[in-house]
């Protein structure tokens, strides 16, 4: 059918995105790195001083690492490539296209309050696809009444919500977005019919946010016996419990709207849920034996559909190659709606995505990313794709099964023998992507609750070969690539307006929390059996995607380095040493050049991605704070992991509820300014924020009192740049150290404790010092 689809016009075109002259500075910086390199590879061999021996080894030894870095960095994003899809060509052929499962993952009514999750289904349920292929499956792992109450609320609006989005062609169908302006759409107010229309469905939707936000979970268990399913059951010790909120095939009348299911799987303390990884397996399993759309979406629930065309640019990338090989999954960049002004927390990855992103879309593939991509269920379920249905030069089909297609008992073994989900999984498996099963739901849900129990995946491949798999915090990076080991490619989907919105965590704690599980997350893939260079010499992960993958995968193992070459500045102030070229000697050009060339490289790339000035200092500012914290804590922690002295979760990221509600957040003076905790993350940062000031005043003091160690072997303006610099970056930590007022200041038990450890550090720079000459 792909063939068949793709006859005549093009459903996709894969355009290479020229980089010469960054292909140029990428050459440069690397000169540099070599050349810092070779300078103090040479001082070495010079034979220096003990002490200053002991410097140039430290710095050699981060510099290489640096230089690794920049290799990865320029391998990954050498040739970069863009799609263009054409979903307009696909309108004869409606009837032609593929199911759809659509997933939505929740886990807690409190940090991600149920009125986002309902927006975000809405938009999802009022995609321009056909309903009839379209079922929209909810997972809570908070096993809320409260959520599932909203759901039900949310299928009753969206019967009045999603003619209304497709009669007029609404632009964002999340409800939120579109009711947030102050009236109605201006090119539609002389409408007088719609205004009305326009009126009474905003009223619809503000009597169901009331609604959602005023129930309570006591009254709703009792009263109502649609929840008495929820009565007694614990967050994390309950029976499956799933409802049929809508099922589009009852509905004869009218254009109907997409199937809607509320999923909690069954919880046990006893079983380990593996997060959200657990949760998409038990979604994949439960629309097995009700839908089983050959294609499945995953958004988060803070995720909405701002593109109402999202499914159909997405069919062009799954149906649009001649070998399907090519869009295994098909991934849509993770952009944020509500986002600060500047980015002042580096987290709106926006950089990330167009320099990495498109350059891994250049070799086997984009990443996948958690949220906002479609996958082939075949891929998910760990088949490979030489051993799926090939098509023959007329665009038929021709179902040649090789040799290494799963067979029945092969599938029993993997998937779990249960009879409904190997027969669903047999029709997938043999590549039919137009047959799907009509089957009558109220029959299903017995068998639905039997495959998402707790001891369903006992010894089975669930969470290894099949499926998201488990041991990661950062399950979507480890589960994209086994599918790239499996040999599958994977396609970037670029659309205009982005195909979905998600939210940000807003401030610095939420920030660091969640780059520190990512962080974690990247650790555990690199120390376990899944790690890309395994999979690149066992399996079938291309080489340079593999060392794509190690641009990510090491921002835990930065940390060690950054810190100790941070280290470097103060302690050569306070020791009276230096490890950097004198301005008076040649070398000194060296430094100076790759400080300032690697700076403006970044520079000119967000100036690239039409950021602004403001938005680069900020990020490269918060790279190096999130490489002393978050990162830090994050290799700390998998450290401390594998002695068995902890366990790694997933902490949920809280969603702003005030941002679904349309009315900005007003409560805090500066959104965009840090603010800080107890928690531990913030002791490393603030030590380093203290120490540069006591570095910086002892060198100074130095410099005035005239008592250094002579030319050679004292700090020079090498050091002293160093040390400003970083002051500068964690200058947020320096106010925070004087800010009284609440959040903005620094806990007294974290500067203690950073304090602490900058007296340590202090001593140890007078114990190794060179002594002055006076
Ligand atoms: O036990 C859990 C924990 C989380 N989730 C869901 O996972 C999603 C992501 O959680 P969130 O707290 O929003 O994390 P983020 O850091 O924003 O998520 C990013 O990073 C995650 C991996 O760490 C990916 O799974 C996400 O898709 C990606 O958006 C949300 O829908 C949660 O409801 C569960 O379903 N069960
Ligand atoms: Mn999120």
């Amino acid at each position: 059918m792909a063939a068949a689809m793709g006859r005549g016009k093009k459903l996709q075109e894969r355009v290479p995105i020229r980089r010469t002259a960054w292909k140029l500075a990428d050459l440069v910086v690397l000169s540099l790195l070599l050349a810092l390199l070779t300078h103090h590879a040479t001082s070495l061999l010079g034979g220096a001083g003990a002490a200053s021996s002991r410097l140039a080894v430290t710095a050699l030894f981060c510099e290489a690492w640096f230089t690794l870095l920049w290799l990865l960095n320029m391998n990954c994003k050498w040739n970069p490539v863009r799609f263009e899809t054409y979903p307009e060509r696909l309108s004869e052929r409606a009837d032609e296209l593929p199911a759809v499962d659509v997933f939505v993952t929740t886990a807690d009514p409190e940090l991600e309050p149920p009125v986002v999750t309902v927006n975000t289904v809405l938009s999802l349920l009022a995609v321009d696809y056909p309903s009839g292929k379209l079922a929209c499956y909810v997972s809570d792992d908070g096993c809320s009444p409260l959520t599932c109450y909203a759901l039900r609320e949310a299928a009753a609006f969206a019967r009045l919500w999603v003619p209304f989005c497709r009669r007029h062609g609404v632009g964002v169908r999340a409800p939120f977005v579109y009711f947030s302006g102050s009236g109605a759409p201006e090119h539609r107010a002389a409408n007088r019919e719609f205004l009305q229309e326009w009126a009474f469905m905003k009223n619809e939707y503000e009597k169901l946010v009331s609604r959602i936000e005023s129930a309570e979970e006591g009254s709703l268990v009792q009263s109502d016996g649609e929840f008495t399913e929820f009565l007694g059951a614990e967050r994390k010790n309950h029976p499956a419990i799933i409802k049929v909120l809508w099922d589009s095939s009852k509905c004869t009348t009218g254009e109907g709207f997409p199937s809607l299911v509320y999923i909690s799987r069954e919880k046990r303390p006893k079983y380990h849920h593996h997060f959200k990884a657990g949760a998409m397996n038990v979604l994949t399993r439960v629309s097995a034996v009700l839908t089983n759309a050959p294609v499945m979406l995953n958004v988060d629930c803070d995720m909405f559909a701002n593109n109402p065309q999202v499914i159909l640019h997405a069919m062009c990338l799954l149906l649009g190659f001649d070998n399907e090989v090519h869009s295994g999954f098909v991934q849509a960049p993770q952009i944020f709606y509500g986002a600060l002004k500047d980015d002042p927390f580096g987290n709106q990855t926006e950089v990330m995505y167009k320099k990495l992103g498109h350059g891994f879309a250049g070799l086997q593939g984009i990443y996948y990313n958690g949220t906002g991509c479609f996958h082939r269920r075949k891929v998910i379920y760990g088949v490979a794709p030489d051993c799926t249905t090939h098509f023959n030069p007329k665009g038929q089909f021709s179902e040649i099964r090789s040799a290494s297609s799963p067979c029945c008992e092969e599938l029993k073994l993997k998937l779990g023998d249960q009879k409904e989900l190997i027969e669903s999984a047999m029709s997938v498996v043999s590549g039919d992507m137009l047959a799907t099963p009509v089957v009558d739901w109220s029959n299903r849900i017995e068998v639905a609750k039997e495959v998402s129990a707790c001891s369903y995946e006992t010894n089975t491949c669930w969470g290894q070969e099949i499926g998201w798999v488990y041991g990661s915090t950062t399950e979507d990076i480890l589960t994209g690539q086994r599918i790239h080991a499996a040999g599958w490619k994977s396609a970037l989907m670029n659309t205009n307006p982005p195909a979905f919105l998600g939210s940000a965590p807003t401030g610095g704690p939420a920030s660091l929390t969640q780059y520190k599980r990512w962080a974690t997350g990247l650790f555990e893939i690199l120390l376990s059996r899944n790690n890309p260079i395994l999979l690149s010499i066992c399996k079938r992960l291309q080489f340079r995607q593999c060392l794509a993958y190690l641009v990510i995968d090491v921002w835990p193992l930065r940390a060690p380095f950054e810190l100790c070459y941070s280290l470097l500045g103060p302690y050569c102030l306070l020791a009276n040493q230096s490890f950097l070229p004198k301005s008076s000697e040649p070398g000194f050009s060296i430094p100076l050049a790759l400080f300032l060339t690697y700076n403006m490289y970044n520079f000119v790339e967000y100036m690239d991605c039409r950021l602004s000035a403001r938005a680069w200092w900020n990020n490269q500012r918060m790279q190096r704070i999130i490489s002393s914290s978050a990162w830090l804590l994050a290799f700390l922690t998998v450290l401390l992991k594998t002695l068995r002295l902890s366990e790694t979760i997933f902490e949920v990221t809280r969603k702003d509820k005030s941002k679904s509600d349309g009315d900005g957040s007003a409560d805090e003076a500066d959104p965009g300014q840090f603010t800080f905790d107890s928690s531990p993350v913030f002791i490393p940062a603030t030590a380093i924020a203290i120490l540069n000031i006591v570095a910086i005043a002892v060198g100074v003091w130095r410099v005035v009192m005239a008592t250094g160690a002579g030319e050679d072997s004292g700090p020079g303006i090498g050091e002293f740049v160093c040390c400003s610099w970083l002051l500068l970056c964690f200058w947020p930590f320096v106010t925070g150290l004087v800010g009284k007022q609440g959040s903005y200041g620094i806990p007294w038990s974290v500067k203690l404790k950073a304090g602490l450890l900058v007296a340590a550090f202090v001593h140890f720079c007078n114990f190794t010092s060179v002594p002055s000459k006076h």
